[in-house]
């Protein structure tokens, strides 16, 4: 039986061709939905139990896991395309994430022709095993930090990779815990007693006979993480090294060059290049931004519609939580959020395919748009997801809180990505650095990418908004200015507030929280305009473009009201001109309110995927919950282990006491 066969009947756009819209292209749709059945029907990917599994026997139950995934991409002989997929959909953090997303990245963009050949093959066969070892326990922020070292023998032409500090032990690498045989080592590299910066080299940590740790090599695990199951299959890991030696071929040479006599060679590639795996991975967080959020909307705008509570007159049925008001305000914004993120990861994909070929080429200018956008599309769409789950959880009410939920799982799992590959804030300054850079430098350099309308900072700062109904928001022209306005003019005023400071740095430290805001700001912008431009291309289907058009203007009205300080302090807006773009919110939610499960049922996710009983795709969510709860292993017996040893005796004093 489908509990939400009716709110399906009310949707007026065709779901089929959203999920290709949603998808992006229809083979990309038809990849992700048959990598999705063939994990969802394969029983060594279950689940449900995981929560409830001890450390040893999780990390066990992961390599199986992992085992059988990397059979199945060799039995079937998947592609890369079709592997990235199967590992979304098993859902289960793994050593091999970071083998495939940060290892071999790492030697692809950092090594040589002659590295790569040597070390790609073996990596790519899973010969050996990798991980990215940057962080330390003292420094994660502060790369250029780090303390392990990288000292150059001559005598030996080899490098001496060393811990010399409590604080310099490698901390957090994910998959170094318990199975890589290799990791990529960043350190400081010292020739002839000087420092030459932090750069990668390539070191082995475990014998490939029996995996035991090499000789001056100390690694474990860090230990368990937040919430049950969750990010706890990843074994994250400490390491130290004892004066280990490796060959000085395996210092990663694409950036800089040591020679044989300890000559030290730059060449042409600039030093942010050794920076440059982490521009690829935070490209690929803002996609799993998307999905990490359409998840948790999807639990709670089905459970919504199954939940009623209050609202009924002579003994018809209760409202439909979804109904309320304040239940769309909260969850019509997410929904659109998962969608424009999903529109802005698709744009922010081709800019980094774009940059690699550049980079490939040995052509260097486009790196810092790149690294702007990724850093900042990271920290603003990690951050609004870990929120947005949150938020799921609440609208869900108390069944949210239960593991059975999918969503407390889903939050520990996803809330680290606030922190790794750069913490949020962090990475709005390397934001805000390039806003404060292209302002400074708008009288002789023409701005382009992303900050062109800083090209036009003079209008921008003088017009203000014409919107005179509510009618009047609905025009990309008027929604569009009205972001650029702010986000201009908010750089703009930080710039003249920063040129007060004699010494840049000071100024920079101190307005440090205004310039995260102007860098916020300037990505709403990137994520809202993206979204339009979207709109623009060919999107078929029955009702599909106004549907996205619909969801585009939740989503750029739904931030002009949360953030409308700043558009009515900048100047550009007047208070009426924000309460009519609340009204037409309002507006806005009553259109997506008929179309709301179509529009999770879009994103296609199997009920394996979603592991969540109360966004099930029938709906049928009481049964299933009661079901659940018997299954617990608490209720095996009806007596639990440990009543008569500890409890009874209690009990039993009471019923002592008061005889006496
Ligand atoms: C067949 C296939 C089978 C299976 C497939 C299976 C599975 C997997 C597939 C895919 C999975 C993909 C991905 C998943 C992988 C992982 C995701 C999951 C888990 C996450 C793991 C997390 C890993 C980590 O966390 S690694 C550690 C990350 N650490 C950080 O991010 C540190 C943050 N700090 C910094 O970035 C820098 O130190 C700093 C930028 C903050 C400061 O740098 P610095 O001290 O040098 O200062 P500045 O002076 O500010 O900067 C100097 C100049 O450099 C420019 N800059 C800075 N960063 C970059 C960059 N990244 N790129 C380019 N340029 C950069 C900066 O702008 C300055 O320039 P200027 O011109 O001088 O102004
Ligand atoms: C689950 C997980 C997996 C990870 N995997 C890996 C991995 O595979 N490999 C790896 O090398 N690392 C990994 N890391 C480490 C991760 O990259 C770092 O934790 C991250 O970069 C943040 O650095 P930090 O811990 O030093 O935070 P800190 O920099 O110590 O941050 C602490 C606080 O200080 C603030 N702060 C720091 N600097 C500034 C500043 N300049 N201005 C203003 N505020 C500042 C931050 O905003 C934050 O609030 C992982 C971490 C986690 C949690």
């Amino acid at each position: 039986m489908d509990y939400l066969s009716d709110e399906r009947k009310k949707s007026d756009f065709d779901v089929e061709a959203m999920k290709v819209a949603w998808a992006g292209s229809i083979q990309e749709f038809q990849l992700s939905d048959r990598m999705a059945k063939l994990v969802a029907n394969d029983p060594v990917f279950e689940k449900f139990t995981r929560p409830m599994l001890g450390r040893k026997e999780l990390l066990k139950n992961t390599l199986r896991k992992s085992a059988h995934a990397w059979k199945l991409i060799i039995d079937l002989r998947l592609s890369e395309e079709e592997a990235k997929w199967l590992r979304l959909y098993v859902d289960e953090p793994a050593y091999t994430d970071l083998h495939w997303g940060m290892f071999i990245p790492a030697i692809e963009g950092q090594g040589t022709e002659e590295q790569k050949k040597k070390w790609l093959p073996l990596a790519k066969k899973m010969q050996i095993i990798g991980c990215y070892a940057q962080t330390e326990l003292g420094h994660g922020s502060n790369v250029q930090g780090l303390e392990t070292t990288a000292t150059f023998d001559t005598r030996t032409d080899e490098f001496i990779m060393h811990s010399p500090t409590l604080t310099s032990s490698k901390w957090w690498p994910g998959g170094l815990g318990k199975l890589s045989t290799h990791a990529v080592v960043y350190a400081r590299l010292i020739v002839g007693g000087q420092f030459h910066g932090v750069h990668g080299f390539i070191v082995q940590l475990r014998s490939l006979e029996d995996h035991s740790p090499l000789p001056g090599i100390t690694v474990g695990d860090i230990g368990l993480k937040f919430g049950n199951g969750a990010y706890n299959t990843m074994d994250n890991g400490v390491l130290r090294f004892d004066h280990v030696r490796i060959p000085r071929n395996q210092m990663l040479m694409r950036v800089s060059q040591v020679t044989k006599e300890g000559k030290i060679m730059q060449s042409d590639v600039p030093r942010q290049l050794i920076y440059g795996t982490m521009v690829y991975v935070r490209q690929t967080i803002v996609a799993d931004a998307s999905k990490a959020l359409s998840r948790a909307v999807c639990i709670a705008t089905r459970y919504s519609a199954v939940r009623r509570q209050f609202g009924s007159r002579d003994g018809g049925p209760e409202t439909q939580v979804i109904d309320y008001k304040t239940q769309q305000s909260r969850l019509f914004p997410l929904l659109a959020s998962a969608y424009a993120f999903r529109f802005v990861s698709e744009w922010l994909k081709s800019l980094y395919l774009d940059v690699k070929q550049r980079l490939e080429a040995n052509e260097f200018s486009t790196l810092p748009e790149a690294h702007a956008c990724t850093a900042g599309l990271k920290s603003l769409t990690t951050t609004a997801t870990a929120d947005g789950i949150e938020e799921c959880r609440k609208l869900c009410g108390g069944h949210g809180y239960l593991v059975s939920s999918g969503l407390p799982e889903l939050f520990a799992v996803y809330i680290p990505a606030c922190t790794y590959e750069g913490d949020n804030v962090v990475l709005m300054l390397q934001v805000a650095r390039f806003l404060v850079k292209t302002v400074s430098e708008l009288g002789h350099k023409k701005p382009v990418g992303t900050t062109a309308y800083m090209g036009r900072v003079a209008s921008l700062m003088q017009k203000n908004s014409a919107v005179q109904t509510a009618e009047g928001w609905l025009n990309p022209g008027a929604v569009v200015e009205a972001f650029e306005s702010r986000a201009a003019r908010m750089a703009v005023r930080c710039a003249q507030e920063l040129a007060k400071f004699g010494n840049p740095e000071e100024g920079f430290a101190e307005l440090a929280v205004d310039l995260v805001e102007v860098a916020v700001s300037h990505c709403q912008l990137i994520v809202v305009t993206k979204f339009f431009e979207k709109l623009q291309q060919d999107i078929p289907g029955k009702g599909v473009k106004e549907s996205l058009e619909v969801l585009c203007y939740v989503y750029a009205l739904f931030l002009l009201h949360k953030h409308q300080g700043d558009f009515l302090a900048t100047g550009y807006l007047t208070p009426k001109q924000a309460s009519l773009a609340n009204a037409q919110l309002r507006t806005l939610y009553s259109k997506v309110r008929p179309n709301a499960i179509a529009l999770v049922d879009s994103f296609s996710y199997t009920d394996h995927y979603l592991g969540s009983i109360l966004g099930r795709y029938d709906g049928n969510v009481y049964p299933k919950l009661y079901e659940a709860a018997w299954e617990d292993p608490l209720n095996d017996s009806d007596v639990i282990d440990g009543f008569h040893q500890y409890v009874q005796p209690i009990l039993k004093q009471r019923l002592h006491s008061a005889k006496l």
